[in-house]
């Protein structure tokens, strides 16, 4: 369940020269505290100073309450640490003073990355169990998508996404309905588009068991299980059991069908420090980086080198981010060599943007700019338009509270606790 509106926070860096650059990352209000300490710091400093960033932002205080024991959204983007934190915040200054000096330069992101190994970059369509509406009293645009509450709901929307984007890999919101109903719905899935790569991410809403469960019953059909349970030593313990189903299975000569299944992760693998731990007890298959929370796009290079070397697969987390954190992803997702599946983004569902042109998906993918600096014009109107209706809110919108929405329809809902099944 996502809120209607999210906060994002909008970074803008101008040079001697009047050049400016943009950026963007996660707006609630733990990130904005350490947003401008961090831009204090910062004037006067060159744009291609990138590396003394980290050194300044490791000088800004982290209020404890914000990060003692916490994890982030409810737990979807991880565990939250000081130093995610300000590595989120960083990653809108690193992007913003790439814009601005690529723009200085004549030279597209990718260029000051090292350059792109491929002109577009491909996106999965990210399908969400939805009502046809809101929720009456929750203030939001209208969408046209339509419901979703089961099988054949899934593959329509499936099916509107390749109509309107050209999208190939699908990716499924899971952890809503019972395990069964999600099975039925990926199953309907591989049966409207065989071949077509499949991604089911409940959120670890699992136990080992039903991650087992599951992962034994699509493993002919998924590109990869996404955190199905919670934790590296539960995701390394669902590895390990599939990686013995599957020597059982071809021990018995196989049946040609595949029992194991690659697990991703956008939660037990945030933050450089936990990826000793994932690698060496081969919990993931493949990381999930968001540029946002690993520091930027040069620390999602570093990370795909990482991954690489331990032969772990790489791709992208989406966060209801806008338009330029777009371009930021495409850019770096261009210079990745081991970029080997499509990134998710939740960019279709977003119906605003604070710039002058959107990015467009053709046949899934995105053109990857060659225009100076990210390629993007922000729209000035549109960031004061939305600024206002940030000002003017009564406070629910500052910080990100998926459960919101959900207690307008029902005032009694919780957050249901995991393992759910
Ligand atoms: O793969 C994903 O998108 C997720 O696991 C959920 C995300 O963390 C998303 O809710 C977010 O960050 O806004
Ligand atoms: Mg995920």
């Amino acid at each position: 369940m996502h809120q209607p509106y999210t906060p994002r926070l909008i970074v803008e860096v101008v040079t001697a020269d009047g050049v400016t650059g943009l950026g963007e990352t996660y707006g609630d209000t733990k990130y904005l505290e350490l947003a401008r300490p961090l831009a204090d710091r910062l004037v006067g400093h060159r744009v291609d100073d990138l590396n003394r960033l980290f050194a300044e932002a490791d000088e800004v205080a982290v209020d404890a309450a914000r990060v003692s024991g916490q994890v982030d959204v409810g737990g979807l983007r991880g565990v939250q640490t000081a130093d995610k934190l300000r590595l989120s915040v960083l990653s809108a200054l690193e992007v913003a003073c790439l814009d601005a000096l690529g723009k200085s330069l004549g030279l597209p992101v990718h260029a000051l990355l090292g350059g792109k190994v491929r002109d577009a970059v491909e996106y999965s369509a990210y399908l969400f169990y939805k009502w046809a509406e809101h929720p009456a009293g929750v203030t939001a645009e209208k969408d046209d998508w339509g419901a979703a509450v089961d099988p054949a709901g899934v593959v329509e929307q499936a099916r509107r996404f390749t109509e309107r984007y050209g999208f190939r890999s699908f990716k499924l919101k899971g952890g809503v309905f019972p395990p069964e109903e999600e099975i039925a719905a990926v199953r309907a899935l591989a049966a409207a588009f065989p071949g077509h790569p499949l991604r089911l991410d409940p959120n670890g809403a699992w136990s080992v068991e039903t991650s087992l469960k599951v992962a034994k019953e699509l493993g002919d059909v998924l590109e990869y299980l996404e955190d199905p349970t919670l934790g590296t030593p539960a995701m390394a313990e669902v590895a390990a059991g599939l990686k013995r189903a599957a020597r059982s299975a071809s021990d018995k000569g196989g049946g040609g069908r595949r029992v194991g299944v690659p697990l991703a992760t956008n939660m037990c693998v945030t933050t450089f420090a936990e990826i000793k731990e994932a690698f060496t007890r081969d919990a993931v298959q493949v990381v999930l980086s968001d540029h946002h929370y690993w520091g930027g796009l040069h620390n999602t290079q570093h990370l795909a080198a990482i991954c690489r070397t331990f032969g772990v697969g790489v791709s992208m987390h989406s966060n209801t981010h806008l338009g330029i954190s777009l371009a930021a992803m495409t850019h770096v997702a261009s210079t990745v060599p081991n970029l080997h599946h499509a990134c998710d983004s939740h960019y279709p569902w977003q119906s605003e943007d604070v710039l002058t042109q959107r990015p467009a998906f053709e046949d899934g993918t995105v053109r990857v700019s060659d225009a100076p600096g990210l390629g993007v014009e922000l729209d000035r109107d549109r960031l004061a338009f939305l600024h206002r209706r940030w000002l003017d809110d009564d406070g629910a919108l500052r910080d990100r509270d998926d459960a919101a929405a959900m207690r307008v329809a029902d005032p009694g809902w919780v957050r249901p606790a995991v393992p759910r099944w």
